[in-house]
């Protein structure tokens, strides 16, 4: 059965000045599955996620976003907003990036300013006279609170969001990109600083994301655990080309993948291909 392909790379590369970040990369997420990008250190991944979410034009390369209605959107030609708005492609970051002045709620309702600036028809009688308004207002708290029950965070709505423990401003961040309705929701390093607690309830909160709203979702993720829990496609990168891409436990086990990790030079990598290959052997 041929899986039905959301996001489409196609010969990616991106150069900074004399370096290239990412060579010729291409690769497909499909849709409903949770699809990992991993690779070591400075490999090119957020890289990757900053071509694919607008916030860099590659160098070379297709980026190709297909909803489920069926109209496609070249992301590389889309500004950063319109691939929120338009193409349904939401993100997160690597450091937290909310208004920790505002409230929980308020934060969420930030994140849904175009819906209600569109039903205020864009007018300052709008916002106070238009029933569209109201109802599209009303909408908004009803899904910010939904998310924020998702994401065990009602009883903090009112609170100002930096106040949170780290964990629960992650869960945050991952209900306020829910709260723009996306397709695609792309999360950098979501587990990075959480404790164990911490990991789990975010496990359970993208694992509830993707089997009750369908969304598929791409995340970088260097927790391993958290990799091989939640994934049903790995792709992985080094000095940005990939190496690997297949389910969980075929990359796990993909001996380039192991070499790349243990951080061995070109050289040793047939030895150490050669090595891992005697030990599977072995356990047969
Ligand atoms: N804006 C930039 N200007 C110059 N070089 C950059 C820029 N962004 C990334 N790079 C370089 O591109 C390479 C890939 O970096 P990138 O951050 O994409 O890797 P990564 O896999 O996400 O790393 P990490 O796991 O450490 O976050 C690195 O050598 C990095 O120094």
């Amino acid at each position: 059965m041929t899986k039905d392909v959301i996001l489409k790379v196609e010969h990616l590369s991106m150069r900074f000045g004399g370096l290239m970040a990412i060579n010729d990369f291409s690769f497909e997420a499909y849709r409903g599955d949770i699809t990992a990008l991993i690779g070591p250190n400075g490999a090119g991944k957020t890289t990757v996620f900053n071509c694919i979410t607008g916030f860099y034009k590659p160098t070379m390369g297709m980026i190709t976003m297909r909803q489920k209605a069926g109209k496609e959107y070249l992301l590389e030609r889309l500004p950063d907003f319109e691939i929120t708005k338009q193409a349904k492609v939401a993100r997160t970051f690597q450091n937290i990036r909310l208004f920790s002045g505002l409230t929980v709620l308020e934060n969420l309702l930030v994140a849904q300013h175009n819906t209600l600036m569109r039903a205020s028809g864009y007018t300052i009688l709008g916002l106070f006279g238009f029933p569209a308004y109201k109802k599209a207002s009303k909408e908004s708290i009803e899904l910010a609170k939904h998310w924020l029950e998702r994401a065990s965070l009602i009883d903090r709505a009112d609170d100002p969001a930096g106040d949170l423990p780290y964990g629960a401003q992650r869960r945050l961040e991952i209900a306020r990109a829910m709260c723009t309705g996306p397709e695609l929701l792309c999360l950098d390093e979501p587990a990075a600083g959480l404790n164990p607690r911490e990991s789990l309830a975010l496990n359970d909160l993208l694992q509830g994301v993707r089997k009750d709203t369908g969304t598929s979702i791409l995340l970088i993720e260097h927790d391993m655990s958290v990799v091989m829990e939640i994934s049903d496609h790995v792709v992985v990168l080094e000095y940005g080309q990939k190496i690997s891409d297949g389910n969980p436990e075929f990359v796990k086990n993909d001996p380039k993948v192991i070499a790349a990790y243990l951080g061995v030079e070109d050289d040793e990598v047939e030895e150490v291909i050669a090595e891992v290959e005697g030990e599977a052997g072995g356990l047969k």
